[in-house]
């Protein structure tokens, strides 16, 4: 019987990021993925050219026809774009009783396009964050989503527990962008947690949240427990963005081989 995890995210054209990078790591670590689009990007490994959101019916209607149909184990949500997209995948979520919701907080692709307006980050704090079981929130998108710069582990702490107060169950404020080791902090409201692993110098990272925000989900539609599904997330990511690769002239994406490499003793 396969486990399965929705993503409600953007697609990535080239690729590397959004949609398709959350489905090549569901794929990866044996999670049976789905998907409903929230906007169409124009993107390659140099920069997003263009972005069509969908409209909020067809948005809808992809979600009801899973949920109607599929038992859903875990949903990943990515790019919303703007908070009437917000509200509608939040009404969705709670009619269909979604569970395991992972919430990556995207606000600005690598190559600095605007992926979620300004004025829907109140949107995303008011709706959506009360139903995530997961946030994972970047730097950048912790001192937007509380209002104060997040620059070290000290300000990481405080931003999470401001976003706990917001109404999410666990935070993960990744530190990928900090610094030294790439130390990611779990808190579930009462301890904090150290996810950290070398940095790796690597200039291909693009999707590395994606790619995250998804091990989490595949870990949870699994069965894991949050702390074991960040867990597992953190040797996948660490692995992906080790065996990322030079595609394209800018930043090429990280890498989804696990299972390969996993049966073959490597991981
Ligand atoms: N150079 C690196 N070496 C090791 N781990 C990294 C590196 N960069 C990011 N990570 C890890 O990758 C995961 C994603 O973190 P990151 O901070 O890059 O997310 P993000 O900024 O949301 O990504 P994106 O730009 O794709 O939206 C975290 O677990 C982080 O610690
Ligand atoms: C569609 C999409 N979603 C998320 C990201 C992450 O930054 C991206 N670059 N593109």
């Amino acid at each position: 019987m396969w486990n399965t995890a929705l993503t409600i995210a953007g697609s990535d054209s080239s690729g590397g990021a959004g949609i398709q990078a959350d489905l090549k790591s569901f794929a990866a670590l044996g999670v049976f993925g789905m998907s409903a689009i929230t906007a169409i990007t124009a993107q390659n490994t140099c920069g997003v050219t263009g972005i069509r959101e969908l409209d909020t019916e067809i948005i809808n209607d992809q979600i009801d026809a899973v949920f109607s149909d599929i038992r859903v184990d875990a949903v990943k949500i990515g790019m919303l774009s703007n908070s009437e997209i917000i509200k509608t995948v939040t009404a969705a979520l709670v009619r269909h009783k979604a569970r395991n919701i992972v919430l990556d907080t995207v606000m600005v692709a690598k190559s600095g396009s605007q992926l979620l307006k300004k004025d829907a980050i109140a949107a995303l704090k008011k709706h959506l964050i009360p139903q995530a079981l997961v946030v994972t929130p970047n730097l950048y998108e912790a001192s937007e989503l509380v209002g104060f710069e997040v620059n070290n582990q000290a300000d990481m702490k405080k931003a999470a527990a401001v976003i706990k107060e917001m109404g999410a169950q666990y935070i993960v404020v990744k530190g990928g962008h900090l610094p030294g080791s790439a130390c990611d902090l779990l808190y579930d409201g009462n301890k904090f947690s150290s996810f950290a692993n070398e940095r790796i110098d690597s200039v291909h990272t693009h999707g590395t949240g994606c790619t995250f925000s998804s091990a989490i989900a595949a870990g949870l539609a699994k069965g894991l427990s949050v702390e074991a599904a960040v867990a597992e997330a953190k040797r996948y990511i660490t692995m992906a963005i080790t065996h990322g690769f030079a595609l394209g002239k800018g930043i090429g994406p990280t890498h989804h081989f696990y299972e390969l490499y996993h049966r073959a003793g490597l991981y």
